[in-house]
């Protein structure tokens, strides 16, 4: 966890560098565990994790408001499982809004041990409304929240202009289905996408496969990175323009007026 503080370190530099006003980081950034019983083990409560204590510290210090997936225990102290949490961290470094994974990863594909995000992990059981934020009104979900288009669809009756899924997508499904459902999200809600991603090998049993990617409300991808990170911790910028959310869904209404 350590480390993974100082690669978001690293990401919050360039961010801040680079004149972003605000940054997206991925599912799970604090760390990805090895097993069930090891992702249990290192969960820490929002208010003692110093992986938190450090992000909230530097997004006070920069002034830089940080979305990030991070673990949290269950809020039933009778729970042997955890949570899968979006947190938005704001310019003064307090936790303002938290949205927690509704939708599992329990899959078993061709020639792969299955997964079963369910084991570790206990569903939210609420949409977060969209929330107002210094890029726009913004909706959280995350990673295999991406498969079920009904939360998006209403975050966008509820008014949000960008929606964000953070993520540690596998790389086979990652290759096939991670950029045309990405783009779906965006074309039906018209609404920017932020999909901020893991990338490259976790453990010997888990890679991500990455391509972080900003979408725009006409469907067009217009920040991405790739599918190595070899190079280290990568940002990538994008411009977040209401003004085309307007246009596009004033062009093409796609919400009855009644
Ligand atoms: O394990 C953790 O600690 C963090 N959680 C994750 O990485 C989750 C559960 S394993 N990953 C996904 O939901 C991938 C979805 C996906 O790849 C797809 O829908 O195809």
């Amino acid at each position: 966890m350590a480390h993974n503080l100082a690669q978001c370190r690293t990401v919050i530099q360039k961010a801040v560098s680079g004149g972003a006003k605000a940054l997206f980081l991925p599912e799970a950034s604090d760390y990805i565990a090895s097993s069930p019983s090891e992702s249990i083990s290192l969960c820490q409560p929002a208010d003692k994790s110093p992986f938190l204590l450090g992000l909230r510290e530097d997004a006070k210090h920069h002034s830089l408001p940080i979305s990030v997936g991070v673990h949290e225990p269950s809020l039933n102290p009778a729970s042997k499982r955890i949570r899968n949490t979006l947190l938005w961290i704001n310019a003064k470094g307090e936790i303002t809004h938290r949205y927690a994974k509704l939708h599992l990863f329990d899959i078993s594909l061709p020639g792969r041990p299955p997964m079963k995000e369910s084991a570790t992990i206990e569903a939210g059981n609420e949409i977060l409304p969209p929330f107002e934020t210094a890029v726009g009104k913004v909706g959280a979900m995350i990673c295999f929240d991406l498969r079920f288009p009904e939360i998006s669809l209403a975050l966008k009756r509820q008014g949000a202009d960008v929606l964000l899924y953070p993520s540690a997508f596998t790389v086979p499904t990652g290759k096939v289905h991670w950029l045309p459902l990405l783009r779906a999200r965006a074309i039906e809600c018209q609404a920017y996408v932020i999909a901020a991603a893991q990338v490259g090998k976790h453990n010997e049993k888990r890679a991500s496969y990455g391509h972080s990617v900003v979408i725009d409300p006409w469907g067009e991808v217009v920040a991405e990175l790739g599918g190595e990170g070899e190079g280290g911790p990568e940002v990538v910028f994008a411009e977040i323009d209401l003004e085309r959310v307007r246009e596009v869904r004033g062009k093409m209404p796609l919400l009855r007026r009644t």
